[in-house]
C-alpha cells in the first residue's frame, strides 16, 4: 500500500481489502489519538490495529520520543456498539500525546466499555476514525450499522416517566444524564401526551433538568396514564422506562399489569376449595357474583397510591381494544435507577449506576424477571362479599412490620433514604403483633406464563403453615396457628383453615410472566409474629435472580430490618 504525503494510506487505494474467507472487510483509518490503524470488519465484530505495529509486531510504537503500546490493537463486538455516525470533515489528532492533527472525514463508533475492576459497571467511549475519503467512512458506518441492526432487538421507541423526587430528589437531573446516550443511539424516549409530563427548561444552574424532560406530579401519576392508555397506544412502544426507584417502578408495572395481565386469582385463604377460574376466563366467580377482569380493580387503602381514582375504572376502549398478553416477550420494562435503595436495578444490572442501566436498555438487554401476583381477599362493608385487591411484586412485597415501615417511611421522605431506619426502629418498637395465612397457587417452570385451572384441580395448590421451630415461640396473640399441634399443621389441614385468624388475609399466586428456568422462586413467608414478612429466596439467601442468575441482596432494608432487629424463625412451606 502506497502512502502519501500525509502518511495516509493514499486515496486511490481501494476502499476495502475484501478477504476471501468469509465477509471479511478491512481499510485503514487515522483513529483519533492513536494513529494510523488497519479497521477490519467480520461477523462478529470491528478490531483494529497500528499500522506501525503491523510493520513490525516487536516494535513499540514511539510518539515524542515515548513508548505508547496502548490501543495498539483493539477489538469491539456488534453487540457492545450502540451507536455509528458520519460526521464529516473535521480535525483528527494523530497519536495521543502529539498535538498535531489532521482534516479528514470522520466517523464514530459509540461502545459500551465495561470497567476492568467492576464487570457489573458499563461506560460508553467512542472511538472516532478519519479518512480523506468521505464515501469509504459512509460505507463502513452503513456496513456497521447494518450488523449492529441484526444484532438482539433493540428498543427503537420508549415510553420514559421520571419521578423527580425520587431518592433524594435526583430524578430529572439523572435523566438528563442518560438522555443523550438514547438519543445517539437513535431510541426515541417521547414520553406520552397525557397531562402526565410537564416541561421542564434549565433557568437557572439548580433546576433540576434542562429540555424536554417530562416528569410525574404526583403517586399513581404514571401508573393512572399507563392504565388509561390504549393497548394500541402502548404497543406503539417497545417499553417503558421507570427512571426511580423501586417504589415508581412497581407503581410503572401495575399501571401496565392491572388492567391487562389475565390469570385466575389464587384461592382465598380459609376457603381452599374455592374454583380457581381458567386464564382464557376473564371472570373470577365469587359465590353469587361474578367480578370482572381485566376491567375492575379494586382500590387499596395503600397510602403510597392515593388519589388513584381513575384505576380500574374501565378502560376506555376495553372492548375494542386489541389484547395486550402476558407473559410478553417484546415489550420490555426498564429501569433507571434513581431512589433510595434501588434494589431492582442492583438485582439486574448488578450496578447501582444509571449510566449503565441507560446502556442496558439501549442496547436490548433482557433480563427475565418472577413476578408474583398478590390477591389480598376483602370483604366489602356494601356487599359482605370478598373481593380480590390485586397487587405485583417485582423484588419483594411485604406485609405487617415490613408494611408499616413502609407507610411509616413515607411521613419522612425529607431524610432521605435514612427515613427507613428511622421508621424500622419506630415500628419496631411500637411491637405490633402481625398474622397471617396465605395460600399460593405454583406454576410450574416448563409450564410457563400464569396458572391454569389445572394447577389448581392437580395439587399444586399449597397453603404455607408455621414453621417447625413454632414451639419454641410463645405466642401472645392466641391464633388459630400458634393453637394447632405441630403435627397437624400439614397442607390442607382443616385446622389450618380455620378461620379464626384475625387481621389481614392474604393470598398470593406466583406468576410467571417470564421464567428463564431453574430453581423455582420460592416466596417465603418468613415470620408470624412480632414481623411477619414476605421475602424471596432460593437456596436459602434472600434474593433475586440477576441475569447470570446470581443472587443479590433483596434488599439493603429487609437485610438490615429482618436481621438486625428480629430473629427469624420460619423456614419455609411445608411439603
Ligand atoms: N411526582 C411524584 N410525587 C410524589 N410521589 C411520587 C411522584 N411520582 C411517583 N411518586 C411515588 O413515589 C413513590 C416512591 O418512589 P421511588 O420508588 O422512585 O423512590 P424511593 O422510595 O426514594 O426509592 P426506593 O423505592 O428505591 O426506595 C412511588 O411509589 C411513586 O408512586
Amino acid at each position: 500500500m502506497e502512502r502519501n504525503e500525509n502518511g495516509l494510506l493514499r486515496d486511490d487505494t481501494p476502499p476495502f481489502n475484501y478477504v476471501d474467507q468469509g465477509s471479511v472487510l478491512s481499510s485503514s483509518f487515522f483513529l483519533d489519538h492513536v494513529g494510523e490503524v488497519v479497521l477490519t470488519h467480520d461477523s462478529d465484530g470491528l478490531s483494529w490495529k497500528l499500522v506501525e505495529s503491523l510493520h513490525n509486531e516487536e516494535d513499540k510504537r514511539s510518539c515524542l520520543g515515548l513508548k505508547f503500546v496502548s490501543n495498539s490493537e483493539y477489538e469491539v463486538k456488534f453487540a457492545d456498539i450502540y451507536a455509528v455516525d458520519f460526521i464529516d470533515w473535521g480535525l483528527v489528532h494523530e497519536c495521543a500525546l502529539s498535538s498535531s492533527s489532521e482534516l479528514m472525514y470522520r466517523f464514530t463508533v459509540h461502545v459500551v466499555q465495561k470497567s476492568k475492576t467492576q464487570s457489573s459497571l458499563w461506560t460508553p467511549s467512542v472511538y472516532t476514525f478519519g479518512h480523506k475519503n468521505s464515501e469509504i467512512c459512509k460505507t463502513w458506518v452503513s456496513q456497521i450499522n447494518a450488523y449492529r441492526n441484526v444484532e438482539a432487538q433493540r428498543p427503537k421507541n420508549l415510553l420514559v416517566f421520571v419521578h423527580p423526587r425520587s431518592g433524594k430528589g435526583k430524578g430529572c437531573r439523572i435523566w438528563e444524564v442518560v438522555a443523550p446516550l438514547f438519543s445517539q443511539a437513535k431510541v426515541k424516549t417521547k414520553i406520552d401526551d397525557y397531562l402526565l409530563c410537564i416541561i421542564w427548561l434549565i433557568t437557572t444552574a439548580n433546576l433540576l433538568c434542562s429540555g424536554p424532560v417530562m416528569v410525574t406530579e404526583r403517586a399513581g401519576h404514571a401508573r393512572d396514564v399507563l392504565a388509561s392508555i390504549t393497548n394500541r397506544e402502548l404497543r406503539l412502544y417497545d417499553g417503558v422506562v421507570a427512571v426511580g426507584g423501586d417504589g415508581f417502578f412497581n407503581e410503572i408495572l401495575h399501571g401496565v399489569l392491572l388492567s391487562r395481565h389475565k390469570a385466575p386469582y389464587p384461592p382465598a385463604p380459609g376457603d381452599p376449595m374455592r374454583p380457581v377460574e381458567s386464564e382464557s376466563n376473564v371472570s373470577v366467580r365469587n359465590a353469587e357474583r361474578t367480578i370482572l377482569e381485566p376491567c375492575v380493580y379494586n382500590e387499596d387503602e395503600s397510602p403510597l397510591l392515593t388519589g388513584s381514582e381513575h384505576i380500574g375504572s374501565q378502560s376506555p376502549n376495553c372492548e375494542q381494544d386489541p389484547e395486550f398478553t402476558f407473559p410478553n416477550e417484546t415489550f420490555r420494562f426498564g429501569i433507571i435507577p434513581a431512589g433510595s435503595t434501588d434494589a431492582i436495578a442492583i438485582c439486574t444490572t448488578g450496578a447501582r449506576d444509571p449510566v449503565t442501566s441507560a446502556l442496558h436498555i439501549i442496547l436490548g438487554k433482557r433480563v427475565h424477571l418472577d413476578l408474583a401476583q398478590l390477591v389480598r381477599w376483602k370483604t366489602t362493608s356494601a356487599s359482605n362479599e370478598e373481593e380480590p385487591c390485586v397487587r405485583y411484586a417485582a423484588s419483594f412485597a411485604g406485609y405487617g412490620f415490613y408494611g408499616d415501615v413502609i407507610t411509616e417511611s413515607e411521613k419522612y421522605r425529607w431524610m432521605g433514604p435514612k427515613r427507613y431506619d428511622y421508621a424500622g426502629t419506630k415500628v419496631f418498637l411500637q411491637h405490633r403483633l402481625y398474622e397471617a395465612e396465605v395460600n399460593y397457587l405454583e406454576v410450574e417452570p416448563e409450564k410457563g406464563g400464569s396458572g391454569s385451572e389445572k394447577d389448581a384441580q392437580d395439587g399444586s395448590r399449597k397453603r404455607w403453615c408455621l414453621p417447625a421451630k413454632l414451639d419454641r415461640v410463645s405466642c401472645r396473640a392466641n391464633c388459630g396457628v400458634c393453637n394447632t399441634k405441630l403435627n397437624d399443621a400439614v397442607v390442607g389441614s382443616p385446622s389450618m383453615s380455620a378461620p379464626n385468624l384475625q387481621g389481614l388475609r392474604w393470598s398470593r399466586h406466583l406468576i410467571q410472566l417470564a421464567r428463564r428456568g431453574g430453581d423455582p422462586l420460592e416466596f417465603n413467608f418468613v415470620e408470624h409474629h412480632k414481623t411477619p414478612a414476605f421475602t424471596f429466596t432460593s437456596s436459602g439467601k434472600e434474593g433475586v435472580w440477576n441475569v447470570d442468575g446470581e443472587l443479590f441482596q433483596a434488599h439493603q432494608l429487609s437485610a438490615q430490618v429482618f436481621r438486625g432487629l428480629v430473629s427469624l424463625f420460619a423456614t419455609g412451606p411445608e411439603a
